[in-house]
């Protein structure tokens, strides 16, 4: 599990470290592992031209050092200094030493034929969108030739929420000190981010525990493991869909076929597509009547696909009156949205699984704050939200939060959202605590994007065939196994 730490946290931590340590130590560290990421980058050192943007704190410095190593190493380094009285002293008097040279915001700043851009304009002390100088840097270094890089953050983009309110530095990578930041991973950050380099400098044990995470597949597996010699259909936790509608079977079907491939147990389905997945799905047991004629659950999953018509109504009221955990998904979530009240009462778990226009039903638009907006709803209906974008962000209702590192946009299909609920019924079913059991399908739902779409374009389909090959991916390779 990667822990996302926000400006407040790394900045306590720092505050521990620099008192314990000889002066600009750290920043050595980090300014040593920002250039040794660059050095990887160029593949050279020797005969590059890199142009440092150097704004007037210790993000500028950061740039100033690790500009002075790619210097004694024979790159050409020119540094722009956004605030020549200001830049980091210590940092522009090694740049010099080492013949790198300086030129303030209107000088031949060489990003016109930079190898790299290193963007050290601002770190996590930026507030709002980059000053005007600064943001024409930014802008003419995203259509130059140089490899853009951010130091810490990309400059004009919040390091807690990802928001961007204005210019930004559109990095194609970015190397971060000590922890990474929220708004590298999620929002509009993510796009400005790029890959994301961490660098440790020695934080690590200083840091307040994190309360927003990004899972691995190491992570996921655990909810993933194969079945065991004393298993039996029951016991892998079965799983109940309610969704789809005569007319329009097609979300049942791929909903139950997610949930059988996930975890194959045992799926109930209940509903009136009973005939659309009978004939797809064989294996799972269907019922025309209502979720309290499927038999007995683990796990619900309601929504996708059956309408918000008065008996959709009442089918979601019968589901969330179970003791049983409970995914609310599409047309469910349109009819919580008018009784929040069925959701707050209940005891046993429920995951909410909208998308923006869906999460807006509640009441407030998502903004550019992923992670706020999702804790805030999570908080208000004590319930998971799963809230679903390029980047999904789970919450749960006491604030811990997941941002989910897989996928691709591919996944932008019809259906794809159906998918997802089927895969998180199935994990769900299995009992594991509601928001990391979220985390874990959107991680899943993700890897099979990445694999489903490797072999051209997808529907979503596809990704109920891909499932097993996906969940195998996450697992990772079986120990003792020679590949043979
Ligand atoms: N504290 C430490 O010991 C360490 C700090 N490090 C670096 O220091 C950074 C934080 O440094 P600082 O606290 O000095 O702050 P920053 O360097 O991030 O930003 C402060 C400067 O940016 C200007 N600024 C703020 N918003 C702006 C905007 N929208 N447009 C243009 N300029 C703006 C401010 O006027 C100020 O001069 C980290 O991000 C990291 O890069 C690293 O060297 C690791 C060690
Ligand atoms: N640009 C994107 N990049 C990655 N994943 C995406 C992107 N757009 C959508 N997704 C994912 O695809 C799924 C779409 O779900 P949803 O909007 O409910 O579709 P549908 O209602 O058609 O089933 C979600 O899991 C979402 O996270
Ligand atoms: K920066």
């Amino acid at each position: 599990m990667i822990g996302l730490s926000t400006a407040a946290e790394v900045r306590a931590a720092e505050e521990v470290l620099l008192a314990a340590t000889r002066e600009g130590a750290l920043m050595h560290r980090a300014a040593t592992g920002l250039a040794t990421v660059c050095l990887r980058l160029l593949g050279r050192a020797h005969g590059t031209r890199v142009t440092l943007l150097v704004g007037a704190g210790n993000n500028g410095g950061d740039a100033l050092f690790a500009g002075a190593r790619l210097a004694a190493r024979g790159a050409r380094v020119t540094a722009v200094l956004l605030d020549p009285a200001r830049a980091h002293p210590a940092g522009l008097a090694a740049l010099r030493r080492a013949g790198g040279r300086t030129t303030g915001p209107d000088g031949d700043d060489g990003l016109d034929r930079a190898d790299l851009v290193l963007d050290g304009i601002v770190g996590i002390g930026g507030r709002g969108g980059l000053r005007p100088d600064a943001a024409r840097l930014a802008d003419r270094a995203a259509t130059g030739p140089g490899i853009p890089v951010a130091v810490d953050v990309p400059s004009g983009v919040d390091a807690d929420t990802g928001a961007v309110g204005g210019a930004a530095f559109a990095a194609v990578h970015t190397v971060t000190f000590g922890a990474v930041k929220p708004g590298l991973v999620v929002g509009e950050g993510r796009g400005h981010a790029g890959e994301v380099h961490l660098v440790d400098i020695g934080l690590g044990p200083l840091l307040a525990p994190a309360r927003a995470h990004q899972l691995t597949d190491a992570d996921v597996a655990g909810h993933l493991e194969p079945p065991g010699a004393t298993d039996d259909k029951y016991s892998r936790g079965v799983v109940g869909v309610v969704a789809g509608s005569a007319v329009y079977p097609g979300a049942a079907v791929l909903c139950t076929g997610a949930a059988l491939r996930t975890r194959p147990g045992l799926v109930r389905y209940a509903g009136t597509a009973a005939d659309g997945v009978r004939a797809a799905w064989p294996e799972a047991i269907v019922t025309d009547g209502r979720p309290g004629d499927a038999g007995r659950v683990q796990a619900w999953v309601v929504g996708p696909g059956m309408g918000t018509d008065d008996a959709a109504r009442s089918l979601v009221a019968e589901v969330l009156a179970t003791d049983l955990p409970v995914v609310l998904d599409a047309d469910a979530l349109t009819l919580a949205a008018r009784e929040p009240e069925l959701v707050r009462g209940r005891a046993a778990p429920t995951v909410l699984t909208p998308h923006d226009r869906e999460f807006e039903r509640f009441g407030v638009a998502v903004g550019a704050d992923r992670i706020g907006s999702a804790r805030r709803l999570a908080a208000d209906l004590g319930a998971v939200v799963l809230l679903k974008g390029d980047a999904t962000v789970v919450a749960a209702p006491d604030g811990t939060a997941f941002v989910n590192a897989t996928g691709t946009a591919d996944l932008a299909t019809a259906g794809s959202g159906d998918v997802l609920s089927g895969i998180l019924g199935s994990l769900l079913a299995a009992g594991t605590p509601p928001a990391g059991t979220a985390a874990a399908a959107a991680h899943l739902h993700g890897r099979t994007g990445q694999v489903a779409a490797a072999r051209g374009p997808i529907v979503a389909g596809d990704l109920v065939r891909r499932l097993p090959e996906a969940v195998a991916r996450v697992r990772g390779p079986v120990l003792g196994d020679s590949g043979a």
